[in-house]
């Protein structure tokens, strides 16, 4: 690509003799209509391009079912670009000759018999919007040197760099490897402790024949094509801080780096700052799907500047998880640390559903199910109301060791990373009541003290049995509560896109998480729709039908459970939520007078408009 004169035709058909690849040039493909036009010097606009670019992607695709080609095409503008590699963005490698009007002019006037008005050259170069992502080639450069510069860096330079070969990290490395991706991998070197772990992991997997691997962050550095990408998956914090300074001297100006480890969304923020001083691009991306969605197809929630997305977008959109439509679970979050603030919030989301499952657990336990007849229970509620977690919790249940579930063999203390901590204080600092998220997140707290709840149950007694709630009433509760557990986290959202001005699209977010994540579920598939529409989740006439017919069994869930010394805190929070978020008279009127009383903290009135602020002296007016 490039403007007229930068010597595509020349280049093209040097390289089509040394790749062996078939030469073809553009301007052969235009529709008759387009050479009527150009033949009575009428310039063509886009309109007229379009048809011509998807004729050379259909050459493309073509070409590319029996090998590769080689196509010279001027694709000035970065939509021609997007129409050109429509479908196989992966697949397609741009070469910018770059060179200035100057340079251009020079050529073209040196060219026996070839005259091209300046004007004309003029508006190619308004026209041209450079590529961020291609192989740069100098046109001052002999022909020659250009072609084996294009080789050197196609042949030998990988596309895409990953560090930190854990479980994560390495599902992405095979993952990208099955798309067709050259990559470089780097796991740190740790003498006697982690040492040739990426050429280990390289001879582990055949898809990796065509992977470099490295131990040596320089080399890994050198090994990739300008402008570099490389993905992080290290731990969040200060592991993640330590290897960004290791690595910000190795790199140049507008390589990008995707961090995707769960990060908190203020670090990201801050990183991105840091590195575009440096000229850096920075994508701080929420990944989810845990091991084997990174392998298989992940949900991917990257943030930060558009212009970085652009780069790295053929290789997220190529390895992310596909929705129903086989769009890629992966889309442009929004701004700074956007991307790391939803995955946050979908972690959150997956406390909550992941306690809902215990809280179920617990409650058939508690009525003498063994772990198996649970498992059947939950099984037989996919047909309604699937989801990832209801199937792993199916899949666990009905594990055994030894002729013994294992499942009861499982110390009963939950741990946790700091997603859901994290969600639980941006809720209270949004002012957003995220209950289910925060009480899930307290009841794995709760479980860490089981030395107290060892003592605790010894005084005051054990919890008794449950054999008289139905199955009914908990799926039916279950359902409610799910449905509530999401408006919450979607409402977190909605308000933190509010107040940082991120512009988020809550509708994108349940497609790219109905699949590849771990809170991907029948219920998430409605949601992009319900989201669409812009009504309130719990006010669209289908919530309101489910809830309507839903509650009466949350209601009676809890009190059962209640009445029993059962703990099910996710499931009170919902039903209280409702009630709360239900009711239009609360008494909120006294906490504003308690207030006012002890702090002259002053209240407002339900008559006359509640415009005004009042205090009143409550001692004085005591009894009147
Ligand atoms: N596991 C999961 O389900 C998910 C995890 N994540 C996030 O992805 C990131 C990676 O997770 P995961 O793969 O599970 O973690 P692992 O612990 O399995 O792997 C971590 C990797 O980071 C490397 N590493 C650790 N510290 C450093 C350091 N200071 N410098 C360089 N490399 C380092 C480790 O190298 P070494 O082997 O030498 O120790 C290892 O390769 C985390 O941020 C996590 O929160 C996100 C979504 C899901
Ligand atoms: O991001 C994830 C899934 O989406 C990770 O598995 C994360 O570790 C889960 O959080 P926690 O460890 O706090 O339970």
């Amino acid at each position: 690509m490039g403007v007229s004169g930068s010597g595509k035709s020349t280049i093209g058909k040097l390289l089509s003799q040394k790749t062996q690849f078939p030469f073809f040039d553009g301007d052969d493909f235009h529709p008759e209509a387009n050479r009527q036009k150009m033949a009575t010097g009428q310039p063509l606009n886009d309109d007229d391009r379009k048809g011509w670019l998807l004729a050379l992607n259909e050459l493309a695709r073509k070409q590319l079912g029996s090998g590769s080609c080689i196509i010279a095409c001027s694709a000035l503008k970065e939509t021609y670009r997007v129409l050109l590699q429509k479908g196989m963005a992966s697949q397609i490698k741009f070469v910018f000759l770059r060179g200035s009007y100057e340079q251009v002019l020079a050529r073209m006037e040196a060219r026996e018999g070839h005259f091209m008005p300046a004007s004309l050259l003029t508006s190619q170069f308004d026209t041209l919007e450079p590529p961020e992502d291609a192989i740069i080639a100098d046109i001052t450069k002999k022909p020659e040197q250009i072609v084996s510069e294009i080789m050197e860096t196609l042949s030998k330079k990988t596309e895409f760099g990953l560090i930190g070969l854990g479980v994560m990290g390495k599902s992405l490395c095979r993952n990208l490897a099955h798309h067709g991706f050259r990559i470089s991998m780097y796991n740190r070197h740790a003498p006697g402790q982690e040492e040739h772990i990426a050429t280990d992991f390289k001879n582990e997997f055949p898809e990796l024949r065509e992977a470099l691997p490295f131990d040596d962050l320089q080399a890994f550095v050198n090994s990739l094509q300008a402008p570099r990408k490389i993905m992080l998956m290290v731990p969040a914090g200060k592991p993640t801080d330590l290897l960004l300074e290791e690595l910000l001297p190795l790199l140049s100006e507008n390589d990008v780096v995707i961090e995707g480890g769960n990060s908190h969304y203020t670090d990201t923020r801050k990183r991105g700052e840091l590195l575009s001083v440096h000229g850096i691009l920075f994508v701080g991306c929420g990944v989810s799907g845990g091991e084997e969605g990174a392998l298989n197809g992940p949900s991917l929630m990257p943030g930060g500047e558009k212009s970085a997305y652009r780069i790295v977008r053929p290789f997220l959109e190529a390895i992310a998880a596909k929705d129903g439509n086989r769009e890629p679970c992966c889309a442009y979050i929004g701004p700074e640390g956007s991307g790391h603030f939803v995955k946050m919030v979908h972690n959150g989301i997956e406390y909550a559903e992941m306690q809902l499952l215990a809280e179920v657990y617990h409650i058939f336990a508690k009525t003498g199910r063994s772990p198996d007849q649970t498992a059947d229970i939950l099984g037989s509620w996919k047909a309604e109301e699937n989801s990832f977690l209801l199937e792993i919790t199916v899949d666990i249940l009905r594990t055994r060791e030894d002729d013994h579930w294992l499942i009861d063999r499982i110390l009963d203390k939950a741990g946790n990373k700091g997603t859901g901590n994290w969600t639980t204080i941006a809720a209270a600092e949004l002012g957003i009541p995220a209950t289910m998220i925060a009480s899930s997140l307290f009841a794995r707290y709760i479980s860490a003290f089981k030395d107290d709840r060892e003592i605790m149950e010894a005084t005051y007694g054990q919890a008794s049995e449950t054999s008289h709630i139905d199955k009914k009433t908990v799926f039916e509760a279950y359902r409610a509560a799910r449905l509530v557990n999401h408006y919450q986290g979607f409402r977190l959202l909605r308000e933190a896109s509010a107040i940082h001005g991120w512009d988020l699209n809550l509708s994108e977010l349940a497609r790219i998480w109905t699949n590849g994540c771990i809170i991907r579920s029948s219920l998430m598939e409605k949601l992009p729709a319900i989201l669409r529409s812009g009504d309130h989740m719990l006010l669209h006439p289908e919530t309101v039908t489910s809830l309507k017919a839903w509650k009466p069994s949350l209601s009676k869930l809890v009190s059962a459970c209640v009445e029993s010394a059962v703990p099910v805190p996710v499931f009170s929070e919902a039903i209280n939520f409702f009630n709360g978020f239900s009711s239009a008279h609360l008494p909120a009127n006294l906490i504003q007078a308690q207030r006012d009383y002890f702090g002259a903290h002053t209240y407002r009135r339900n008559d006359d408009g509640g415009e005004k602020i009042h205090h009143t002296n409550w001692k004085k007016t005591k009894g009147s």
